[in-house]
């Protein structure tokens, strides 16, 4: 079985590169749908969620290039097929943010329900519910869900939560709406500005995102563009963290330190020293944490994506610490893995009571997902002896090279590649 090996490391020392932002390729990678020209990339890491996007693309009549030195081609001069595989988009939840931009190039989508996972049951009612303002009908059968329009045409749409994925899928579906479309309560996370930037450069017109209301005059044609988009800001909270907990001094490169706010003003919390420069962030840590709270909310709040991780740091800081999760229902499936390790965490409702000063010990533990894999990481390298992570598939979702970009730092990590 594939597994990552970590074991007691720090002080970590030297510099780590930040790649492009998976949650912003993604939508990118869906919205080069509505391009009838070539749109080339570039910062784009070989993830696993980047594989699948590709295929999914591919399958719906896109010409793909392989990623190569960080940049790929997609060209879509027709759509081939309205329908989006299960067998691939059943591996990430992230395809079906394909549906808005095939409902507006071709009036016609079927995508599987991707149904829930780990973190939570993930509904798309939000989607759907913007998707049937732009005047389009929905069924549900055999476990897909279509959408069908003769014509979209904009519309005032009010979000009940600011769903990432709902602003984005909404968005890619408006651009070539008839008339105005109107977003409210809309997410603000700088992923939705890379997309409104990316919409805007293939021609669309985008206004408002990284504010609560967007406004997209819709446009008839979409055409080609260059983009590289944003540094990834929870690839760097993960390695900002891990400084922190195991102690240290390591410059982080390729970030946005406006992005990480909320990150920033939390470990200085703890009592660890940032210093932020245009495009880098330092971190210097003795590996002293003080306990802080933390609640997770959508952007500029702490971001979901890293609670795991922080929460990782924390089992060693000096007192009590809560950790609230306001985003995700199920978002704690690392407690019972850290707590094999040693770690003194009791759930209550959507808070989890970490208890200090535990000092963990290595085990054989299961990235249950992508983030919770991060965070088992995190606490391999503040553990005594030796952590072994099986299902390690979730990682590579989200964290391109790991084991190298943390070795580079000092961090003691092998993977033991599938022996068959
Ligand atoms: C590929 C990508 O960008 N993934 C990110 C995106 O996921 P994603 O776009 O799925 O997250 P959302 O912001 O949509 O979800 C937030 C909350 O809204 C709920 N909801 C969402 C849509 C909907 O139609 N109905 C509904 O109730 C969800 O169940 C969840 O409880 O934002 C999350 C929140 O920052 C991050 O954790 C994910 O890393
Ligand atoms: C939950 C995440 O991603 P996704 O929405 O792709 O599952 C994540 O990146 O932590």
């Amino acid at each position: 079985m594939a597994k990552i090996i970590v074991k007691n490391s720090g002080p970590l020392e030297g510099t780590i590169r930040v790649s492009g932002a998976k949650n912003a390729i993604l939508p990118i990678l869906a919205a080069t749908l509505l391009a009838e020209e070539k749109c080339y990339l570039e910062d784009i890491p070989l993830l696993k969620d980047v594989v699948v996007m590709s295929d999914v693309l591919r399958s719906l009549g896109a010409e793909v290039s392989q990623v190569t030195n960080g940049e790929m081609t997609i060209y879509t001069p027709e759509i081939k097929s309205n329908e989006a595989p299960y067998d691939l988009v059943q591996k990430m939840r992230a395809s079906f943010y394909v549906l808005g931009p095939l409902l507006a190039r071709t009036g016609v989508a079927k995508i599987p329900m991707p149904g829930g996972c780990a973190i939570g049951a993930r509904p798309i009612d939000l989607h759907l519910k913007g998707f049937t303002a732009l005047g389009a009908k929905i069924e549900f059968g055999h476990g897909f869900v279509e959408a069908r329009a003769e014509k979209l045409i904009g519309a005032s749409i009010y979000l009940d939560f600011p769903s990432v994925g709902a602003t984005e899928n909404i968005m890619m579906a408006a651009v070539l709406a008839e008339g105005t479309t109107i977003i409210e309560n809309a997410a603000e996370e700088p992923e939705i500005i890379d997309l409104a930037n990316f919409l805007n450069k293939i021609g669309a017109n985008v206004k408002g995102a990284g504010t609560d209301t967007i406004r997209i005059l819709g446009v008839k044609k979409l055409l080609g563009a260059n983009h590289a988009p944003i540094p990834d800001r929870i690839e760097a909270g993960t390695y900002m963290i891990a400084v922190a907990a195991a102690g240290g001094n390591v410059l982080i490169e390729n970030v946005v330190p406006s992005h990480l706010k909320p990150i920033i003003a939390k470990l200085k919390e703890c009592g660890i020293d940032i210093a932020e420069e245009e495009d880098n962030i330092r971190v210097i840590s003795d590996g002293n944490i003080k306990s802080v709270d933390i609640t997770t909310l959508p952007y500029p709040g702490f971001p979901t994506d890293l609670q795991a991780q922080f929460m990782a740091m924390l089992t060693k800081s000096n007192g009590v610490s809560v950790v609230m999760e306001t985003v995700f229902e199920n978002r704690f499936m690392h407690v019972a893995e850290l707590s094999r390790m040693g770690a003194n965490i009791k759930i209550e409702g959507h808070s989890a009571v970490v208890q200090g000063k535990s000092n963990l010990e290595g085990a054989k533990v299961k990235a249950t997902d992508l983030r919770a894999g991060a965070a088992l990481i995190i606490a391999g390298l503040i553990s005594e002896g030796s952590t072994e992570i099986v299902d390690t598939y979730h990682i590579d979702r989200g964290y391109y090279d790991i084991e190298n970009k943390l070795t580079g730092i000092g961090v003691n990590i092998t993977r033991v590649k599938k022996i068959i």
